[in-house]
């Protein structure tokens, strides 16, 4: 295929705001990475996301809206509408330089297991509005042929990891609402799955003891002491021993271990709940000498210090590579996108168990 110019967006578990990020690609190579932008959820969006999860948990259909989803399906298309529309009027890019939308929508639901993983968020609506083909539903066909339906980065961790000519073996750790790994081993060989949580129930206990929406730079985390004995209980999950393929839904975890514990140890001992379900997930994947993380996590030194103590690879940032911490998911889910039109596969037995390289996404034209 030839280069294209995508712009790819995520809303993920964390339910902070929506990614978006223009690059450049033919859906193998990314060819370069251009302007970004964050569109926070209000408050009142955020809780009408929050009730979409509660109420997802009873579908039984992937395509039911039922009660609160429909009114937080259109919130979804509407603020990624925003997200797109702001971006390229800033940066003056016309649309039609704008080949294609990668648009993952909002997990408000993920069970493997039962075949059923949804994304809210309509992406024939979204086509229309913009004026933009744009490809979207990522999961459904690889659950639909027995895979985990995620993680799908991995491709896109490995295009980058190639072409930075990293050696050794590399693992990427995305920290977001929930944590997952790939590994691309020095003859390029690719492992991923989920590790476990990432910030999502720090991000609950905060807005539970002190209404903030996360633990800013870790700092009531550094505040607090570990607390051995309940970080052992949180870790002694089965969960993490299972051999991947493997992947989560938000709030697969629970926080009640913590309930006992002040805020600042609760959120100290939920940081290394973190970086060791982590270093535990880089182990089984067959360890590394060199860990790069990204997402919201890596803002946080408490979760990044647990986790450079617990391993023994060299741990930088996304950004150290010349790689974005904060906006390498929808920089994928253009190039999720990009090769859905080059036909070309987005998830392999080993990163979704699915049976075999699949292609994935659904494309709607404007
Ligand atoms: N400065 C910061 N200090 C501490 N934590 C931060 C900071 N900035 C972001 N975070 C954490 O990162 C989270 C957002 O991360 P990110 O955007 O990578 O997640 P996501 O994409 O929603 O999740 P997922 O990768 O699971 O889909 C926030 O909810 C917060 O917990
Ligand atoms: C079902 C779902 O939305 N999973 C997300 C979530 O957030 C992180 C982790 O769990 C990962 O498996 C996935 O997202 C990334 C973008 C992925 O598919 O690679």
């Amino acid at each position: 295929m030839r280069r294209i110019v995508a712009v790819g967006l995520m809303s993920g578990t964390s339910m902070d705001g929506i990614d978006a990020a223009l690059i450049a690609t033919d859906g193998e190579d990314v060819e370069a990475f251009g302007p970004t932008a964050f569109r926070p959820y209000s408050e009142d969006e955020r809780a009408v996301l929050r009730a979409a999860l509660a109420a997802a948990t009873t579908l039984t259909d992937r395509t039911a809206r039922p009660g609160v989803l429909a009114e937080a399906e259109r919130i979804v298309t509407d603020a990624h509408a925003e997200t797109v529309e702001h971006l390229l009027a800033r940066e003056d890019v016309d649309a039609v330089r704008v080949s294609l939308v990668g648009f993952h929508g909002q997990t408000v639901f993920h069970a493997p297991a039962r075949r059923l993983t949804v994304q809210i968020g309509d992406g024939a609506a979204l086509a229309k509005r913009l004026g933009i083909p744009v490809v979207h539903d990522f999961r459904a066909a690889d659950v639909a042929a027995g895979g985990q339906g995620a993680p799908l980065v991995p491709i896109f961790h490995r295009a980058l990891v190639r072409a930075a000519g990293l050696s050794g073996d590399v693992a990427v750790v995305n920290i977001g609402g929930v944590a997952n790994v790939t590994r691309v081993a020095a003859d390029g060989s690719l492992i991923a799955f989920d590790t476990g949580p990432g910030n999502a129930l720090i991000d609950d206990l905060m807005r539970e003891r002190t209404g903030a929406a996360m633990d800013r730079d870790g700092l009531m985390s550094l505040s607090g002491q570990v607390q051995a004995q309940t970080l052992a209980e949180l870790i002694a999950d089965p969960w993490f021993d299972l051999k991947p393929p493997k992947s989560l839904d938000r709030d697969a975890f629970s926080r009640a271990p913590v309930a006992r514990l002040s805020t600042a140890d609760a959120a100290a001992t939920l940081a290394a709940f973190t970086a060791e379900s982590i270093a535990r997930g880089i182990a089984l994947a067959g360890g590394a000498d060199r860990i790069v993380v990204c997402g919201g996590g890596a803002h946080n030194p408490a979760i990044l210090r647990q986790l450079a103590a617990m391993s023994r690879a060299d741990v930088t940032t996304a950004d150290a590579h010349g790689w974005s911490v904060d906006f390498i998911e929808a920089q994928a889910f253009a190039y999720l996108a990009a090769r859905n039109r080059a036909g070309l596969p987005i998830s392999f037995p080993e990163t979704t168990g699915c049976p075999e390289p699949m292609s994935g996404g659904v494309l709607s034209l404007p």
